[in-house]
């Protein structure tokens, strides 16, 4: 509706999205959310930002947009094994646009249900479109950080990494429509924030991290703050049959290296904690892999050999 205000838009598709949580004293409506403090005695806070062209395609459907952006904000909260609670939403529109917001809301509201979140307030500017998303959450045991991997643990990953990449693929070669790559695309739109994995790994994984530039680069991230070496076998990194026959083994196998947008967690954990780690995995009923080892040194490794700089995942700044 032409004329309706960023007043109006808030009151008709932004106002009481996601859970209906006991701790949230007052959500939207003034100028900040009143939120009870919760017993657990780790506070985790994170944000990410999903730009038009930069990290979905304008064509992209509002709904996907709206999940999307609340599930790569999970994620983190996913990496670090904690609770997800409460979210803040900015969103920048080129143009007044309802139906838009209608779609983006109800996305939005579907996973913040899905994950018991609370969406307490936000922010509506005008400008390219743009959506931020700050999430809080909770920890009761410590969390999983980055800067903990230890020589001689096993690197295990979730999921199938590269889809989302071959997706988004699809997706700008105007593949979407097409049945046999419905799974990538998938992939790409509904990440799936691993949240009871992260959790259920608390006590036992020594660090993690969530796959959003490409797995090189993550668990380079993983190395260099351990201050350790990560060597990948090449045998375990074989990307799904799905994903080869849309791209071919070369490009699948790129994409599964540093596609990035996977939303799946990378995590180190001790040799002796195999069949723990399966366990976990079994219970939170997401697929896990073990594919290299943590070593002494520093970098990325493939099967004992440095991985060069240039072409490890998505950089904002060197494309
Ligand atoms: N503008 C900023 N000011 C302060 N800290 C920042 C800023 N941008 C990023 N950081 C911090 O730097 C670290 C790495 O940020 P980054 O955005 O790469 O997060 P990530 O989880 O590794 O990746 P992704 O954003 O793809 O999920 C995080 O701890 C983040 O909070
Ligand atoms: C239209 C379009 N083109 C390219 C990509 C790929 N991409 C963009 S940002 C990013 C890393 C994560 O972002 P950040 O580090 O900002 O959290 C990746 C893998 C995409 N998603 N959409
Ligand atoms: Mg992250």
């Amino acid at each position: 509706m032409a004329g309706c205000s960023e007043f109006t838009l808030i009151g008709r598709y932004l106002t009481g999205l996601g859970a209906a949580r006991a701790d949230v004293t007052l959500g939207v409506g003034d100028d900040a959310a009143i939120l009870q403090s919760p017993a657990d005695p780790w506070l985790l806070s994170a944000l990410d930002t999903l730009i038009e062209d930069v990290h979905f395609p304008g064509d992209m459907p509002a709904e996907a947009v709206g999940y999307r952006a609340l599930a790569v904000n999970l994620s983190d909260i996913a990496a670090m094994g904690g609770q997800p609670r409460w979210a803040v939403v900015g969103l920048t529109l080129p143009a007044m646009d309802e139906d838009w917001v209608a779609g983006f809301a109800r996305g939005l509201d579907a996973i913040a249900q899905t994950h018991e979140v609370a969406v307490v307030g936000g922010d509506v500017t005008r400008g390219p479109r743009a959506v931020s998303v700050q999430i809080a959450g909770t920890s009761a045991l410590p969390p999983i950080r980055r800067d903990t991997a230890c020589a001689g643990d096993d690197v295990w990953v979730s999921g199938r990494l590269g889809e989302a990449a071959g997706g988004l693929a699809v997706w700008q070669a105007g593949q979407q429509g097409e049945p046999r790559w419905a799974g990538l695309v998938d992939a790409f739109l509904r990440p799936v924030p691993r949240l009871c994995l992260g959790q259920a790994l608390q006590g036992i994984a020594h660090a993690a991290i969530d796959v959003s530039d490409g797995l090189l680069a993550d668990a380079g991230h993983i190395a260099s703050q351990s201050g350790v070496a990560i060597d990948l076998a090449r045998a375990a990194l074989r990307p799904s049959a799905r994903l080869q026959a849309f791209g071919g083994t070369a490009q699948a196998t790129a994409w599964l290296c540093s596609g990035g947008d996977d939303y799946a967690l990378c995590f180190t954990a001790p040799v002796t904690a195999r069949s723990t780690v399966a366990q976990a995995a079994q219970n939170a009923r997401t697929p896990v892999r073990r594919i290299g080892q943590v070593r002494h040194g520093h970098g990325v490794l493939l099967d004992g050999v440095a991985v060069g700089g240039a072409h490890t995942g998505y950089r904002h700044f060197e494309r």
